[in-house]
Order: structure tokens, then C-alpha cells, then sequence
């Protein structure tokens, strides 16, 4: 039997998720869902390994959601995330896959306020989807009481089961009656992690969608070679000439995030940081602003790298080196998402290129080298994107109102003379203000304890205090209505599933 050819129909989906998956633009299983929906139905305990964007979270939403009796009362179903943002998002997801069905979901995450968290929770919600730290918090309190849950969901499973999480993930397993079912998953899922999940789980099913790679195909992915002092011109070059639509630039501590935003807006770009160390508040306000298109350039800690889905990211710098595979994997999968394509620069120093051949030898995947691009490649591409944008301006003659001025200056000046000058002025030539960053020590490579990602991260780091942790060269002959963030193209409501290139 091909799974992949199956419906969401002959999944088994009952009629009111059918029509909310419908209504969410799904038309078709992905392979992991497609996979797992029916094991999970079956209430058997499942590790489910997919790549990034692949839609993880309905292949494990859809049947949690399809086991929950709506007219009973009590928790049912938990759903733990070790970041705020991502608690938020699974949420948002369960609650548009429970819509019909009239599901109710509580996302529950440090830095909000604990007693409105409490008038919530008297609203008896279905489902709950917290963060490590204020889930036990709550246990504690026994303001979250969890006897009467049958589904337990552990998305970024090896995150969560990484040193950092772990006792908190016992104590609160430790509550949940040892009948239940135990759904893990994330893109990656190193040995000694899962061994340490099969002793919180009965008899799991391991679903490891096939795949060359552990990266999907549709990123391409690069790496430059550099000194640190050079990394920042470089980036804004990159920025000039590879014009993304949303991206990414992931730094290796919360300083690094500040200075490299701060520098980027000095610089001219729209650029906003997100670490744990900023309140609940800015953290979501920036990340509403980065959906929306108001900051173009999001600065991120590891905080970021897991689970988020932000269309119209279309490329992930990685300003500072990844200190393991793991979050390489995580950090370019906020790009090339649901099928779509996305980019992805690596910056080394010489001193850390064992750290990318150690990546590619965990993800089966080779980096292109790309070469630094000079100043004058990025100004010469950005010259070819001004004539593109004048070109189409030229072709679609609605030009009237700017004529008379137009013919003053030509009479003033020769032609020649004044287009360049227009030119220039829409070129974004090197900015003369001075941006200094600390620098950053090289990274090391932590190949021999593969098993343990961010080994080195502060217990509960993430949530408590709330944190993170710790081709073509030019890419100019797009059309430059790439770059319009129109919201037609990016809210299509027909999903259509596929990874290929
Ligand atoms: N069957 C489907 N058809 C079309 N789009 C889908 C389908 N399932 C999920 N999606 C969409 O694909 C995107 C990625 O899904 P999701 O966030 O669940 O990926 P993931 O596998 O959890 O990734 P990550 O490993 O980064 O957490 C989301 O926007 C989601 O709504
Ligand atoms: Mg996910």
C-alpha cells in the first residue's frame, strides 16, 4: 500500500476535521501524517522523525484531537513545547484543527500572568499546551491537575529530553497515568535521546519518514568561509543582494543578538532581536511584527530554531556557527517550509570548519561554498534590481504626474547624468556608520557527544527565565516581485503538500 497516495478521508478522519483540515488549505496528507495519524488513532505510543516543515504538528494534532470527548470535563491531552513561542503556536494550530469539533485548547507558558492563566484553566480546557517550567508550576499549585489525561505530546522530543528538560519532563509525566499514550517528535532525533524516550513510552512505534537527507532538498544551503571581524559586512551584502523577503540571522548568545540588531537598524534595515532575556511582551510584539512584515530582518538565539512556522521566511543566516547538528537543522528549517523553497548561510571562521563537516556528516548533506561577496557585487546587483523595478515602472505607464519634473531636469542636465543619479539614490551604497560587535569566541565542535545538543545550556533556561540558550552566488535575477510582500500570494488558502524542489 503507497501511504502517500492516501486521503485525509481514508486516514479515518471524522466529518468535522475533515472540513477544518479542508478549511486550513490542506489537501492532502504529508508522509509523516500520513504515517502516523493512523497508529496514533490506534492509541498506539509513536516517535515521529520527519524533517523540518513538514507538518508535524497536525500529524500529531489530528488524531489528539480526534481521541478528545468534548463533553468531558477534564484535561485530556498535553502537549509540551520547550519555548513559548512555539507553546503559542501549537495552540493556534490545535485550536484551528479542533474548530468544529469545539475542542478547547489552553496554551500555558511562563511570563504571563499566573492567576489570569488560573481563570482560564477554570474554564476547563481539553487540551493543554505548556511550557516545562510553569506546567509544573501549575502541577505544584494544583491548579492544573493531570489524572485524566489520556494523550501526551512531547514536540522537539529530543529538545525536551535534552539535559535541560528532563526532570522536568519526569516530574510532570510522573503525573499523567502510565495508561496513557505518548506521542514524540521532532526533525531530529540523535541515539542516546531516544533511548532515554523509550523508557517514558509502551511499546513505541518509531515512523521515520524516509529521506536522504535529515534537511529537506528544497533549502540550498552555503557556506562562507570568513574571519569574525568581516561577518558583519558581509551579512548586510548578502542582505543587499540576496533581498529577502522575511529572514533569519541567528547569533550564539543574547549580547550578540542585541548588538547585531542594533547594528543592522544603524545600518538601515529593519531588524529586531528575540532572546530570553526580553519580556513576554516584546518577545511576542517582535514576533507579531516579523509575521506581519514590519521587521524584515528577525535576530534570533536559539530560541527560535525550534518549531517555529513563519511563512515567508526565505532565508536563515547563521551569523554565528551552530554548536551542533541538531540546531543547524532546526535553525535552516524555519526556511524552505510546506515545500516551499529558502536559503541558508552559513558563516565560518577557519578555525571552526570541523564544525561543518560535522554537520554535513550528520545530515548527509553537503554545504555549497559560497564566496563573500565584495562591495562592488553588491551594489552591482543592486543596480540590476532598481532597472528590473524601473523597467516594470517604465512598462506600466503610469508615469503622468512625474513627466513635467522629469523634462526640467533633462532640460538642466544630460540624460546620461540623471538617471544615474536616480540610480544612486535608490542604491543602498556602504554605510559610513560604524558598527563595532564583541567578539564572539570560535565555536567548538561537539562531534563526540553527539547525543546532547546544547549540552551546556542552563536548566530550564528556555522557559524559566525564559530563554534561548544561550547555486547562485548573486541571487539578482529574481523578478523583483519576489520581494512584494503581498499578502495574496502568501495567504493562499490552498496548501498543497510536496517537497520537491
Ligand atoms: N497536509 C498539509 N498540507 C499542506 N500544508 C500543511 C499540511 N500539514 C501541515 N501543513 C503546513 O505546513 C507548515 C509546517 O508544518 P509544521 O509546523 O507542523 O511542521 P513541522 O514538521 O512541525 O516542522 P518543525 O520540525 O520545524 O517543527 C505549517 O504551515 C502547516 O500548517
Ligand atoms: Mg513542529
Amino acid at each position: 500500500m503507497n501511504t502517500l497516495t492516501l486521503t485525509f478521508q481514508e486516514l479515518g478522519l471524522s466529518s468535522s476535521l475533515m472540513q477544518s483540515v479542508s478549511k486550513m488549505g490542506f489537501e492532502e496528507p504529508s508522509p509523516i501524517q500520513a504515517q502516523t495519524i493512523p497508529l496514533a488513532l490506534q492509541n498506539k505510543d509513536v516517535i515521529g522523525q520527519a524533517q523540518t516543515g513538514t507538518g508535524k504538528t497536525a500529524a500529531f494534532g489530528i488524531p489528539l484531537i480526534e481521541k478528545i470527548d468534548v463533553k468531558n470535563e477534564g484535561i485530556q491531552a498535553v502537549v509540551v513545547a520547550p519555548t513559548r513561542e512555539l507553546a503559542i503556536q501549537v495552540s493556534e494550530e490545535l485550536y484551528k484543527i479542533g474548530y468544529h469539533k469545539r475542542s478547547r485548547v489552553l496554551p500555558i507558558y511562563g511570563g504571563q500572568d499566573i492567576n489570569r492563566q488560573i481563570r482560564s484553566l477554570k474554564k476547563n480546557p481539553h487540551i493543554i499546551v505548556g511550557t516545562p517550567g510553569r506546567l509544573l508550576d501549575h502541577i505544584n499549585r494544583k491548579t492544573i491537575r493531570l489524572n485524566t489525561v489520556h494523550t501526551m505530546v512531547l514536540d522537539e522530543a529530543d529538545e525536551m529530553l535534552n539535559m535541560g528538560f528532563i526532570e522536568d519532563i519526569e516530574s510532570i509525566l510522573s503525573n499523567v497515568p502510565p495508561e496513557r499514550q505518548t506521542l514524540l517528535f521532532s526533525a531530529t532525533m540523535p541515539d542516546p535521546i531516544r533511548r532515554i524516550a523509550e523508557k517514558f513510552m509502551q511499546n513505541p512505534e518509531l515512523v521515520k519518514v524516509k529521506a536522504k537527507e535529515m534537511t529537506v532538498p528544497n533549502i540550498t544551503q552555503y557556506y562562507l568561509e570568513t574571519q569574525e571581524r568581516k561577518k558583519f559586512d558581509i551579512l548586510t551584502r548578502l542582505l543587499d543582494i540576496q533581498s529577502p523577503e522575511l529572514a533569519i540571522v541567528f547569533g550564539r548568545t543574547k549580547r550578540r543578538v542585541d548588538e547585531l540588531s542594533e547594528a543592522l537598524t544603524l545600518r538601515g534595515y529593519t531588524a529586531e532581536g528575540i532572546h530570553g532575556d526580553l519580556t513576554q511582551a516584546k518577545r511576542m510584539s517582535t514576533l507579531r511584527k516579523f509575521k506581519e512584515g514590519a521587521i524584515e530582518v528577525l535576530v534570533a538565539t536559539d530560541v527560535a530554531a525550534r518549531g517555529l512556522d513563519i511563512s515567508g521566511v526565505t532565508h536563515v543566516y547563521n551569523f554565528d556557527v551552530p554548536q551542533d547538528p541538531e540546531s543547524y537543522v532546526h535553525r535552516i528549517g524555519r526556511t524552505g517550509r510546506a515545500g516551499k523553497t529558502g536559503m541558508a548561510m552559513t558563516f565560518v571562521t577557519p578555525r571552526e570548519m570541523d564544525i561543518v563537516k560535522n554537520i554535513e556528516r550528520t545530515t548527509k548533506r553537503k554545504m555549497d561554498r559560497m564566496k563573500p561577496p565584495t562591495v562592488d557585487e553588491a551594489i552591482e546587483s543592486q543596480q540590476q534590481m532598481t532597472v528590473e523595478k524601473i523597467r516594470s515602472i517604465v512598462e506600466s505607464d503610469n508615469l503622468a504626474f512625474y513627466k513635467r519634473t522629469a523634462e526640467e531636469l533633462l532640460e538642466e542636465f544630460d540624460a546620461q547624468v540623471v538617471v544615474a543619479a536616480a540610480l544612486k539614490f535608490m542604491t543602498k551604497e556602504p554605510s559610513a556608520v560604524e558598527v563595532k560587535l564583541t567578539d564572539e569566541a570560535p565555536a567548538f565542535s561537539k562531534s563526540k557527544n553527539k547525543g546532547r545538543s546544547s549540552s551546556n545550556r542552563r536548566r530550564g533556561d528556555y522557559n524559566r527565565s525564559g530563554s534561548g540558550g544561550s547555486g547562485a552566488k548573486k541571487n539578482n535575477n529574481r523578478a523583483y516581485g519576489d520581494r512584494d510582500r503581498s499578502k495574496g500570494s502568501r495567504d493562499n488558502n490552498k496548501r498543497r503538500y510536496s517537497n520537491s524542489k
